[in-house]
């Protein structure tokens, strides 16, 4: 194995953190320090860690352990304290609660302790540097971004990296170069052509040009989930319906173009513009009458009291239509194959 060229820090190992050491982990050029205050953590741990890296396929004997092989040869290290985790780092990833107030309260510790020359990273969801950095002294701000993944990281190419106003260009370039160099998962359907001899590029990492809350991804996905909740909330159609019809339009359209892609075929001769001038009436009718719903924050509900109810009914509606269609929560069979039927998709994006 080459000799460690990064040794990443990955602080919170929840959903996010757990799959990131998978992803960090495939490059053989990486060892990952883990720190994460949860009590029952190194359990956790061990509990959840292998399914994530049999997708990875790191140990050279798939009947060892593969957690006690990485910890042997010190690719995977686990920290006790954050101090422990960041002060020989070269990377320090978070993925630690999606709260203003608890990633401040890390930069700033983590600035005590961390090489100042150490890349800063979060995963953050939708919080910007800026906000991040507010409490943390100037040079957090000019070395960390927000390389936010989609879930699953250690298989979703999509890394939307977002600098924040004082961030260094440096910094971004070699957040890019990093991910761009990271290997892809393993495809899991045998009938796919897995003859290729030289490795395709798979993360494919978009910077923002501004920050914005929510940045680009969520802020399409929460408008679709907006709209899909309010058309549920409504009568309109069931929530296992609405996710058929996704599944049998959008969701295939969209493996193979993207929105602008797609309405550029769809407009015919004269492309997108065609297209926008043909379906101006129909468009504009819809974007004037898209659902006005709300999702009230805990402090919100418990001020608007009784109003709160009439404000977000489409909430009951839609959980219990999703629990009734799903179950209470998705299980590790279906998860595994989604995961597998990801894996193939992301495949023949490559050929
Ligand atoms: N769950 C998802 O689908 C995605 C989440 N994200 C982002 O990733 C981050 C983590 O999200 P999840 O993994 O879903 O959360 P999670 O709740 O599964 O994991 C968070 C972990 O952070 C730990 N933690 C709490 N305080 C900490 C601290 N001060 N230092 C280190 N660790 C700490 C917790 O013990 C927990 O294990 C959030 O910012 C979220 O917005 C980004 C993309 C997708
Ligand atoms: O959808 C995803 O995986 C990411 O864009 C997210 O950030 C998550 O959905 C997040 O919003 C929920 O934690």
């Amino acid at each position: 194995m080459s000799q460690n060229t990064h040794h990443i820090a990955i602080l919170g190992a929840g959903t996010i953190g757990l799959s990131m050491v998978a992803l960090h982990l495939r490059r053989p050029d990486t060892k990952v320090t883990i720190y994460d205050p949860r009590e029952d953590f190194t359990t956790q741990l061990r509990n959840q860690l292998p399914s994530f890296l049999e997708n990875t396929k790191t140990t050279q004997d798939e009947d060892q352990d593969p957690i006690s092989h990485l910890l042997s040869t010190s690719r995977l290290n686990i920290a006790t304290s954050l101090r422990e985790a960041v002060q020989n780092a070269t990377i320090i990833q978070e993925q630690s609660p999606e709260k203003t107030d608890s990633k401040q309260s890390l930069w700033k510790e983590v600035s005590q302790y961390a090489n100042p020359n150490a890349h800063l990273w979060s995963s953050s969801s939708g919080i910007p540097v800026s906000a991040q950095s507010e409490k943390s002294p100037t040079d957090v701000a000019e070395r960390l971004v927000v390389a936010h993944p989609f879930n699953p990281p250690h298989i979703m190419p999509l890394v939307e990296i977002v600098p924040g106003p004082r961030t260094k260009a440096e910094r971004v370039e070699f957040v890019k170069s990093y991910f761009e160099t990271v290997p892809g998962p393993k495809c899991s359907s045998k009938n796919l052509d897995q003859t290729r001899t030289e490795p395709v590029q798979h993360y494919r990492p978009i910077i923002l040009r501004k920050e914005v809350p929510g940045f680009v991804g969520n802020r399409l996905a929460f408008a679709l989930l907006r709209e899909a909740s309010y058309l549920v909330g409504e009568g309109v159609i069931s929530a296992q319906d609405l996710d058929s019809l996704v599944t049998a339009s959008l969701g295939p359209r969209w493996a193979g173009s993207g929105v602008f892609e797609s309405y550029h075929a769809g407009g015919g001769e004269g492309g997108i513009g065609a297209f926008l001038q043909k379906l101006a009436p129909t468009v504009q009718d819809v974007w004037g009458q898209l659902g006005q719903i709300d999702i009230l924050t805990d402090a919100q509900r418990a001020a608007e009291g009784e109003n709160a109810v009439q404000r977000e009914k489409w909430r009951a509606e839609v959980v219990r239509q999703t629990e009734e269609a799903y179950g209470p929560e998705v299980s590790a069979d279906v998860r595994a194959n989604k995961e597998r039927m990801l894996r193939d998709v992301l495949e023949l994006q490559k050929q």
